[in-house]
């Protein structure tokens, strides 16, 4: 048997990127070979192997027919006459099926050396067609490889198969794997821009698709383009480093832009409502986690009032942190600052404009959680308070406690 590097890790080390998980291919040998070696069988439809010493994943080398549309129904082949280039030409792109020998030589039948320095995104064979999660998956590596291109033929195709309603069949939790892997890379924007290239986005997060051509007010727009807009936010917070639940508001935060009455443009009098009613529509519909969820709706409703707290007194700070729920959750406070803080700057000109508002928000809510509210509450009560009125008594506290640290 002999067992060859393949896939990611060889693309980075050419690339000279760090490598994170190594995947292995074995050809020429059978399952009961590698489990008589010691490797232990992971899942049930593919034959993977786990490395008994490194716990890397190893493969048998496999050809693979699409049976069924979707995810699911592969017909998969794995034999010890699979061959390594067999192997890889059933793999996505030309810079993904590379494989090293234990010699360190390296077999590239399919013209991966040349795209990496091409820096193109081209697919192998029409095989990329009998697996849709390729089209996510382009769109990521679009967002990690900033400066590589997307083949036209490699496009065509995807716009094919999205034509032909692969994307549809996609369930909703890879989705939403791949969607979260592309917003934690380099350039998120990427990522959005080929899936809407190929017709994938329109179906598969219809709310963000339509934001292009929505104009904004120029004042406070300067790129005027929602989708635009929105792109730069994400881009934004991706420079910025934050983590996922920051990205998937920003992305959303906007979302009611795209349902504004025609007559009312580029005015968007209510959109906050309409963004947090559209993303409790696509949080149902692609199973997104609670915390990525709990945060979108949030900015998506406060994103206006937040923008506006600098000419906000301390009782009206007061109940937009209530409303924020930030006492019970600052850290997720300090989140949602962050995503309102992409939005300010994620427009034409703005990446570098201060954005008094977080910090403001910031010291008030620590000013009004500086307050003992076991205190207050044990010396209203002294005084004869019970229930609403011992709640009213801390309120008054915490207000007090803002108003003075805003005047400082
Ligand atoms: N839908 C898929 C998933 C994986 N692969 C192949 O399996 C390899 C390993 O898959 P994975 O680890 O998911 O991707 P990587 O290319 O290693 O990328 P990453 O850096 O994100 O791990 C890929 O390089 C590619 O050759 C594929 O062809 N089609
Ligand atoms: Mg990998």
């Amino acid at each position: 048997m002999q067992r060859y590097e393949v896939g990611g890790a060889v693309r980075d080390a050419l690339l000279g990127r760090p490598v994170h998980d190594r995947d292995w291919v074995v050809v020429g040998a059978t399952p009961e070979q590698l489990l008589a070696a010691g490797y232990t069988p992971v899942g049930r439809d593919f034959p993977v192997f786990l490395d008994p010493q490194t716990r890397e994943e190893v493969a048998l080398a496999r050809t693979e027919r699409k049976t069924a549309p979707g995810y699911h129904g592969f017909l998969v082949h794995a034999a010890p006459d699979v061959t390594l280039d067999e192997d890889l030409l059933r793999r996505d792109l030309t810079i993904n099926a590379m494989a090293r020998a234990a010699d360190g030589t390296l077999i590239d039948p399919h013209g991966g050396q040349r795209d990496l320095a091409a820096k193109v995104l081209r697919h192998v064979s029409p095989a990329f067609a009998e697996d849709p999660v390729r089209i996510l998956r382009l769109a990521r590596f679009a967002a990690r490889f900033d400066d590589f291109s997307v083949a036209p033929e490699t496009l065509a195709l995807m716009q094919a198969m999205v034509a032909a309603g692969e994307v549809d069949a996609l369930v909703p939790e890879r989705v939403w794997q791949e969607l979260a892997r592309g917003l934690m890379e380099a350039r998120p924007s990427r990522m959005f821009t080929v899936l809407r290239e190929a017709g994938a986005l329109a179906r598969l997060l219809p709310e963000l698709d339509r934001l292009w051509g929505v104009p904004q007010r120029a004042e406070h727009h300067p790129e005027v383009d929602t989708g635009v807009h929105v792109m730069m936010v994400i881009d934004h917070a991706a420079g910025l480093g934050v983590p996922l639940t920051v990205r998937w508001a920003a992305l959303g935060h906007d979302l009611g832009k795209g349902t504004t009455p025609p007559d009312i443009l580029p005015r968007h009098l209510g959109h906050e409502g309409r963004s947090v009613e559209l993303l409790r529509a696509v949080h149902a519909r692609l199973r997104v986690p609670r915390d990525c969820a709990e945060l979108a709706e949030r900015v998506a409703r406060e994103h206006g009032n937040v923008h506006a707290s600098g000419g906000f007194g301390a009782a009206a700070l007061l109940r937009l942190l209530e409303r924020c729920d930030a006492f019970r959750k600052p850290a997720a406070f300090a989140e949602l600052l962050q995503a309102c803080t992409c939005d300010a700057r994620g427009r034409l000109g703005r990446a570098e404009a201060p954005y008094p508002q977080a910090e403001r928000l910031a010291a008030a809510l620590a000013a009004a959680q500086a307050v003992d509210t076991a205190a207050v509450a044990a010396d209203a009560a002294a005084r004869g308070a019970r229930g609403p009125a011992v709640g009213a008594a801390i309120a008054a506290a915490r207000e007090a406690a803002v108003a003075q640290a805003l005047a400082a």
